[in-house]
């Protein structure tokens, strides 16, 4: 259990969820009455905003990166939640860098063109006609929507993309499909990238918004995972965190297993199990892995589907989703058991 005085919040997640809290007020005419006084509603308020300040005073002043995939953005309700989630966390002096998919807007856009989507290994078989789609999808209505979201509230956020100020540089790669390597087209690594950009926009108070498109050293674009877009960005700014949001809980170990989320796995398992893991798993958490390799302290998939599963995620001892954590000695990944 944590509390303020902790000097760092806990290294693994336990179980605390408090149960609802009923509603006692209401109004008559413009006058607001409580029917009645209601302490432990209070004091589980109090334990909600008590037990946040550890993780306040983790984050503050650090970057999070936060992988936004095309699956959570579906919802109204979720994008207006992600939104404010967005501001919340500027507001209270954390460093929030957003990387965005939208896989499944770009599969829309193909599909209206009469062009077929296939995806090999979690990757999307891309040309030079895809490309170009991707780069339109990406950055003509994905980006500038979610800029538009968060900017109701507050214009913070500024959308760039991976060829931006030289911010990303990417080299072709291939797909692993049962252990063997697939060429997939125009789809890159993320090899280099340069921050300065992304520095230069939060440190004058913005939250930069990337579309993961970069060029190559020779400047031919190419179509890069969002998942592995986020993990590079977050080991170059010396993220704190890497918070995925998906269309599912978190990983399951087996998945579709519903009994099978993984609570917490560290890089040394994570390695172990990634070949076995199926498609549109395996760019995510190779994602989060090349994170927590690089120096990233925590890289969680988290239910995007969900209000608010974010704030969620960074400021209560419970979290949700799955958290990968650096390779711990002899560790077992945790399902739903709090480890001994
Ligand atoms: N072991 C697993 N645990 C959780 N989800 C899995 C697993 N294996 C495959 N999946 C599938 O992967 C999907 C998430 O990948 P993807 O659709 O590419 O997400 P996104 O669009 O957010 O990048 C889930 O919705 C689920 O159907
Ligand atoms: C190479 C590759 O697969 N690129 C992805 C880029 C977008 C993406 O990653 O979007 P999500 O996060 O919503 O899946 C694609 O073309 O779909």
């Amino acid at each position: 259990m944590s509390t303020p005085q902790d000097p760092s919040p806990p290294d693994v997640r336990v179980d605390e969820t408090p149960p609802e809290v009923p509603a006692v007020r209401r109004r008559i005419g413009s006058t607001r009455v409580m029917r009645t006084h209601d302490p432990e509603g209070d004091a589980r308020k109090v334990a909600v905003l008590t037990g946040a300040l550890p993780w306040l005073k983790e984050f503050h002043g650090n970057v999070v990166v936060v992988k936004y995939g095309g699956h959570a953005m579906v919802d109204e309700e979720c994008r207006r939640a992600f939104a404010e989630d967005m501001v919340f966390l500027r507001t209270c002096g954390i460093l929030p860098v957003v990387v965005h998919g939208g896989g499944p807007q770009i599969s829309e856009m193909l599909g209206r063109l009469g062009i077929p989507s296939e995806f090999r290994g979690g990757l999307r078989v891309t040309t030079e006609e895809t490309v170009e789609v991707v780069r339109m999808v990406l950055t003509g209505r994905v980006g500038p929507d979610i800029v538009g979201l968060v900017n109701q509230h507050d214009p913070m956020a500024v959308h760039l993309s991976g060829e931006d100020g030289g911010l990303l540089t990417a080299r072709r790669t291939t797909a692993v499909v049962d252990g063997e390597e697939v060429d997939v087209g125009l789809v890159g690594d993320v090899i280099a990238v340069d921050p300065t950009p992304v520095r230069a926009l939060l440190d004058a108070g913005h939250i930069p918004v990337i579309a993961s498109v970069a060029p190559d050293a020779d400047g031919v674009v190419h179509n890069v995972n969002a998942d592995t877009a986020a993990a590079a960005v977050a080991v170059a700014l010396g993220a704190v965190k890497l918070v995925v949001l998906t269309d599912v809980e978190g990983l399951y170990a087996d998945w579709p297993d519903r009994d099978s989320l993984v609570q917490q796995i560290d890089a040394a398992e994570l390695a172990d199990i990634l070949p076995g893991l199926d498609s549109g798993m395996v760019p995510k958490m190779a994602a989060c892995l090349r994170a927590v390799e690089g120096g990233v302290r925590r890289a969680t998939v988290v239910d995007g589907r969900t209000p608010h599963a974010l704030l969620l995620e960074m400021f209560t001892t419970e979290g949700t989703g799955t958290m990968v954590v650096p390779a711990l000695p002899g560790a077992q990944p945790t399902t739903g058991e709090e480890p001994a």
